[in-house]
């Protein structure tokens, strides 16, 4: 059993948290037909492309301030009530301007929800700006500028995700320049649906103190030494990597393969309802199915710590609670 166990999360898509009893209130209060995503109490996706589609989709239907300080709430408690002290929640302003939400307005009722789970359970969360990457260079420097100048206490870091076969690192670095200069935190999304050559491509050029997934790295072996020797995080989500058929089975998932070579490791649950998973799953799991103990498992929760896009006293804060 791992629920007596101390939890925290670097990864997880505010949207992709949404369970699907949700989505379907938000359907009905929009008056919106959610039969092609939304099917027997579960979402309907096939593969990567569908899965954004149908995360799309379930963005579509949180369209005020409330909307989302409701849903930051309802996940931040859940993560509380499972022994969770930090989260770090990915959010994506596009989503919101699609529906004709402000970007200040999206991040202020994640903020209200934010703060309102911290009042009533003590969880401490951050927000990390994503630029999707499948809506082209142009853009995600756009929302790079903006984040750069969008001063929120709880906003600590920019990242890029969505569909990372379209173009190459290279081509999203100018918005990593400004972001980094802006003094926000760095992580990427790579290695993931692309092998080492991304996570490769992501250390050399963009140099995030965390990678987002960078499961692939295991393809190349001097690759994985090179993420030990600079202490790279990266934000593991196993549920996530079976069910994207990044990898077929847990036996051959190379968490095990990293914590042996040295990589700094976390456990994440990037979109859990559509994955069919939690955090507290993804810590059951990487105890029962992966043989991880305790202590191992703790070390990786102190990695999440470690790397948290937080200031100093927090940090210290948060590692006391441990
Ligand atoms: N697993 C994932 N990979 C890339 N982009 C995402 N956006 C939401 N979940 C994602
Ligand atoms: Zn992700």
């Amino acid at each position: 059993m791992t629920s007596h166990l101390k939890k925290a999360e670097l990864h997880c898509h505010v949207e992709g948290a949404a369970p699907p009893a949700l989505t379907l209130v938000q359907a009905e209060k929009y008056s919106v037909d959610p039969t092609h995503f939304v099917r027997d109490g579960a979402y309907v996706w096939n593969d990567f492309t569908s899965f954004i589609a149908c995360y799309d989709f379930v963005a579509s239907v949180f369209r005020t301030a409330e909307d989302y300080a409701a849903l930051a709430e309802a996940y931040l408690t859940e993560l509380a009530v499972a022994n969770t002290i930090y989260s770090e929640l990915f959010i994506s302003p596009d989503h919101g301007e699609a529906v004709g939400l402000p970007p200040d307005d999206y991040v202020g009722g994640l903020a209200a929800g934010i703060l309102a789970a911290r009042q009533k359970t003590g969880i401490e969360c951050r927000m990390v700006i994503i630029g999707e990457r499948h809506l082209g260079p142009e853009n995600v420097l756009a929302r790079a500028k903006w984040a750069a100048t969008f001063n929120h206490p709880l906003v600590t870091g920019f990242n890029i995700a969505g569909e990372e076969r379209i173009n190459r690192v290279a081509d999203y670095v100018p918005a990593f320049d400004i972001v980094r200069e802006a003094g926000l935190g760095i992580t990427i999304h790579a290695g993931e649906l692309c092998g080492a050559f991304s996570v490769a491509d992501a250390l050399d050029l963009v140099r995030p103190s965390r990678i987002g997934h960078g499961v692939r790295a295991i393809e190349d072996a001097d690759l994985v030494r090179r993420l030990a020797d600079l202490g790279t995080v990266l934000e593991v989500c196993p549920g996530s990597n079976i069910a994207l058929k990044v990898f077929p089975d847990y036996a051959s998932h190379p968490l095990r393969r990293f914590v042996d070579a040295g990589v700094r490791v976390t456990l994440n649950s990037d979109d859990p309802p559509f994955f069919h998973t939690s955090l507290a799953a993804e810590y059951e799991t990487a105890s029962k199915v992966m043989g991880f103990s305790d202590d191992e498992i703790n070390a990786m929760t102190r990695t999440a710590i470690e790397a948290a896009f937080v200031d100093e006293p927090t940090r210290q804060a948060l590692l006391a609670r441990l």
